[in-house]
């Protein structure tokens, strides 16, 4: 059985993206106010658009504190950005929908989002990622690391130099590889499991526009950044 190492170089790298993550939290608790009070559509649909612009800001600043991110193609770095955005505030209400609460709240969470306004046939696909990622026990090291994966994804459309997102990313798989091995250790695919969370967060990312734009409302109003990010207006 191979002694999995995790370098000097390969701690610090973890610790400058855990940091960065945990930096760059979205400031108020969207699951707080979730279960303090029953929102209509139209306040819903607000706070996803509020939730969703705060959240593209975030993930800029955290992505800039990838190492390497800002020695890229400026292009490219904006290609990234754009071709991950969805899929980072996909990854985030899993974490957030994730956290343990005390008895009953995640049920109730859980209520409010699926009577949030969003339409009927986006509900389960949603949640089932969701139940997926909360399957795996994701510890916070893992969260920060599986978020800098998918912004470094190579293959985003746009990136001109696809090697040099692939020199920024691979480290990040190396390390991430270890920590699963290191944190799991009576699951061997745990790794190969992680990564497959992320082909169906892409799947999950195509209704995207469809989930606003079907919101059970008229006249869906969207923020310039959100239209700039989201496919939408
Ligand atoms: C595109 O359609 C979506 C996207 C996300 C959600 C979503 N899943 C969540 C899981 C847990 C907690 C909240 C959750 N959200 C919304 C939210 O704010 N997501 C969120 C964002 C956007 C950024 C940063 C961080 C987060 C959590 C609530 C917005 C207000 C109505 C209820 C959903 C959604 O729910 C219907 C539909």
């Amino acid at each position: 059985k191979e002694k999995v190492e995790i370098t000097k170089e390969q701690k610090a790298l973890t610790k400058v993206i855990v940091e960065a993550y945990n930096r760059h939290q979205i400031p108020q608790d969207v699951a707080k106010k979730l279960l303090q009070d029953q929102y209509s559509v139209e306040e819903n649909f607000l706070l996803l658009t509020e939730m969703a612009t705060s959240q593209v800001q975030v993930i800029v600043e955290f992505t800039k504190s990838i190492p390497g991110f800002l020695s890229l193609d400026h292009e490219d770095q904006i290609a990234l950005l754009k071709g991950s955005a969805v899929e980072a505030m996909f990854l985030r209400s899993a974490q957030v929908f994730s956290k343990k609460m005390p008895n009953g709240h995640n049920g109730i969470l859980e209520e409010r989002i699926r009577k949030s306004g969003i339409s009927e046939e986006f509900i389960t696909p949603m949640f089932n990622f969701y139940k997926s990622i909360i399957g795996l026990h994701m510890s916070l090291e893992e969260q920060a690391l599986l978020t800098a994966i998918t912004i470094l994804t190579p293959d985003r459309p746009y990136v001109k130099d696809h090697q040099a997102v692939e020199k920024l990313q691979e480290p990040m798989l190396d390390v991430l590889r270890k920590v699963c091995v290191l944190q799991h250790p009576q699951e061997p695919q745990y790794f190969a499991r992680l990564l497959g969370r992320l082909t169906e967060l892409r799947t999950l990312t195509h209704y995207h526009a469809e989930m606003l734009t079907s919101w059970r409302m008229n006249d869906h109003k969207f923020t310039p950044l959100l239209c700039e990010i989201w496919d939408v207006q």
